[in-house]
């Protein structure tokens, strides 16, 4: 399902250019669930961002679903995403003057759908992730717990077949960190690859994890 070759990835830090990924080489069955962890600026979050085309290495290959996602187009890398590709981000990102339902259905957007099946989707979604009580709520209005929920549910509303998490638990208390690892288990048991970066202990210990992968100053170890 990922298929990383080689990839680098540097940055311009001022005059200089430092390098956040050092030829990291990557394959990620369908179905599997693997845990990145790595300390804060190990390079998580710009791994992530290559595989889901968000941003483009500087030399070696990132596939996702054998498609080659670092030399599409960006049109063509947002479909990939957009029909493939769950993005949990550590702050949620979610739209605050919107109300809940309302980011949930942003993904479906450019697909064109009907407004009632937009509707139907993104109700279904939020009903899985046990927020649908709060789909007519501003999102500004709900606790973090819940804001993480709506982020998810947006995560899941095109039926994705990948899962891109980072650090999904960073502002979430214990016991909904433990609600958002039941969910990334129900996840694991329909088949969706996950891959989950983090540095939080409580998903270095669970049974349905397939593989702990460390990355230490952007090299894997
Ligand atoms: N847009 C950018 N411009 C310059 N440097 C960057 C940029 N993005 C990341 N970096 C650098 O690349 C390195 C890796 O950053 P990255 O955000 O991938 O780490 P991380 O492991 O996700 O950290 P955290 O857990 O704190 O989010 C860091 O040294 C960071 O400063």
């Amino acid at each position: 399902m990922i298929q990383l070759h080689d990839v680098c990835k540097s940055f311009m830090q001022g005059d200089e250019s430092v390098f956040a990924l050092r030829q990291i080489s990557l394959h990620v069955k369908r179905g599997e669930c693997v845990v990145l962890k790595g300390n804060s600026g190990s390079g998580k979050s710009t791994l992530l961002s290559l595989i889901a085309g968000l941003a483009q290495p500087n030399s070696g290959e990132v596939s996702v679903d054998g498609r080659e996602i670092s030399k599409l187009p960006e049109p063509f890398s947002a479909k990939l995403r957009r029909q493939k590709i769950g993005f949990i981000f550590q702050k949620f990102h979610l739209i605050p003057h919107l109300t809940a339902l309302e980011n949930v259905i942003t993904p479906l957007i450019p697909e064109n759908l009907a407004l009632s099946l937009l509707d139907e989707k993104a109700k279904t979604s939020m009903e899985q992730c046990g927020i649908a009580h709060k789909a007519q709520m501003r999102v500004n209005r709900l606790s973090g717990g819940e804001q993480q929920r709506v982020a998810i549910a947006r995560a899941l509303v095109n039926n994705p077949l990948l899962i891109l998490a980072d650090e999904p638990t960073a502002n979430l208390d214990e016991n909904l960190s433990r609600e958002l690892i039941a969910q990334f288990e129900r996840l694991k048991h329909q088949g969706i690859t996950q891959l989950i970066a983090t540095h939080d202990p409580l998903f270095f210990e669970l049974g349905f994890v397939d593989r702990i992968i460390e990355i230490k100053n952007g090299e894997l170890v």
